[in-house]
């Protein structure tokens, strides 16, 4: 099936099949053509130009798109979109005082929402994640990373990632799987926390490997959660399964996460909104990116991760949504790319390239997804008529997404 569109008053994010990642001063950069056409083949984009050297004698189907944009579908490289039940009573708690840390402490947070995932059946966590799925699928995002972590049994984590396997199976856009088992301490562990991560190394974790139910492992290594010591050990663990780490770290305190995650060659670590010298030191030169989640910063009201910083310093930075029940009951990438601009002071081409290459390199995915790019994958979001990209971060929630392709089909 072949479908050509014209008339693009911009095609936005196009990039030599070799870049990979945009780093500091080339994120300032957004590759256009304006007045272009796209020709889709089957689920690849085959070919694209400007007008003036629009093929002729095609039989592919037409699109005309007068006024309206392309670009590549967001890459969300952070979520936590299966789960069950929702906090929105732990929500009016914080508007009534209380801190993110009080509520984890009385047994929210966390440990609320693995208590509702284990008394959920399978087939309700995975009917109720789907129903997010679609939803941020219709909001523009594209290919998605997704976490276990509200499971905290071993019986309860194989449930979580046997859902995202199967919405792996059920959808075209590529599904990311993340081990993690370390979100929190269960409270039967409160006072011997390390046999939880025994539990987790030894027992959880080969199961997870035996059934290769995860490509990725996390840990949320913070204060009053796992130590950088759990983390060392739980990477050095997941490496002998081939499972590269996607960490989180840095939320609320800056503990040395970042070099851990670092020196096991980690893919990503993520959050960051406290940051110290020696977490730059650690990122300089390394592979791994670092994400941001300004949808969760606004949602708790906590700092903003330092995105100029990061990105003056001449590191990349990829942004994603962190959906999940407690700190970010939101999977709109839209929003995420207006609160870059906003809050963090990113340029609108900078929040563009944190939100699709660089959030399909923190994914594995920047061979296939993230770009306009002959050979790619047909995943992209048509705008409604705007008069430049910029209005797209700018008029936040204002929904200016006319349609999204996913593998060359409308969705
Ligand atoms: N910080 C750790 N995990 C999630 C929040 C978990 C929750 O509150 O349910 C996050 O990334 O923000
Ligand atoms: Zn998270």
């Amino acid at each position: 099936m072949e479908i050509l569109f014209t008339n693009i008053k911009e095609l936005l994010q196009i990039r030599e099949p070799e870049v990979k990642k945009v780093s500091g001063k080339e994120m300032k950069e957004l590759p256009t053509l304006k007045n272009a056409w796209l020709l889709v083949k089957d689920d690849q984009i085959a070919d694209f130009g400007t007008m003036d050297t629009l093929p002729e004698n095609s039989n592919a189907s037409r699109i005309d798109l007068k006024g309206k944009m392309l670009l590549p579908t967001w890459c969300d490289s952070h979520t936590h979109i299966v789960y069950a039940g929702n906090r929105e009573l732990e929500f009016a708690d914080r508007i009534n005082g209380l801190s993110y840390e009080e509520i984890a402490n009385r047994g929210g947070g966390i440990l609320n929402s693995a208590k509702t995932l284990q008394e959920t059946p399978e087939e309700e966590v995975f009917e109720q994640s789907k129903a997010r799925l679609i939803e941020v699928m219709q909001q523009g995002t594209g290919a998605v990373e997704i976490k276990s972590g509200y499971g905290l049994t071993e019986e309860a984590e194989l449930k979580m990632l046997r859902v995202i396997k199967q919405l792996r199976e059920k959808f075209e856009l590529p599904v990311k799987s993340t081990f993690l088992g370390a979100h929190a301490i269960p409270a039967e562990y409160k006072s011997t926390p390390e046999k939880y991560m025994d539990l987790v190394i030894n027992e959880i974790l080969p199961k997870v490997a035996e059934e290769q139910l995860a490509e990725y492992i996390d840990i949320f290594c913070e204060k009053g959660y796992f130590t950088v010591e759990d983390t060392n050990r739980l990477l050095e663990a997941a490496s002998k399964f081939g499972l590269r780490p996607k960490i989180h770290v840095n939320q609320f305190n800056a503990i040395g996460g970042v070099k851990a995650g670092v020196d096991h060659n980690a893919l990503s670590v993520d959050h960051l909104e406290v940051m110290n010298e020696d977490d730059y030191e650690a990122l300089k030169g390394s592979d791994t990116m670092p994400v941001a989640l300004p949808s969760c910063s606004l949602f708790l009201s906590i700092p903003y991760t330092p995105a100029r910083k990061i990105i003056d310093s001449g590191l990349p930075l990829a942004l994603a949504t962190d959906f999940n029940p407690g700190s970010t009951p939101s999977g709109n990438m839209n929003l995420v790319i207006s609160l870059a601009c906003i809050k963090m002071k990113m340029t609108p081409e900078e929040a563009i390239n944190a939100a699709t290459i660089n959030g399909a390199y923190a994914m594995d995915l920047s061979e296939t997804h993230g770009s306009i790019t002959k050979g790619k994958k047909a995943n992209f979001i048509i705008t409604k008529e705007i008069p430049s990209y910029t209005f797209l971060p700018y008029a936040f929630g204002t929904n200016s997404i006319e349609s999204v392709y996913i593998n060359g089909k409308k969705i």
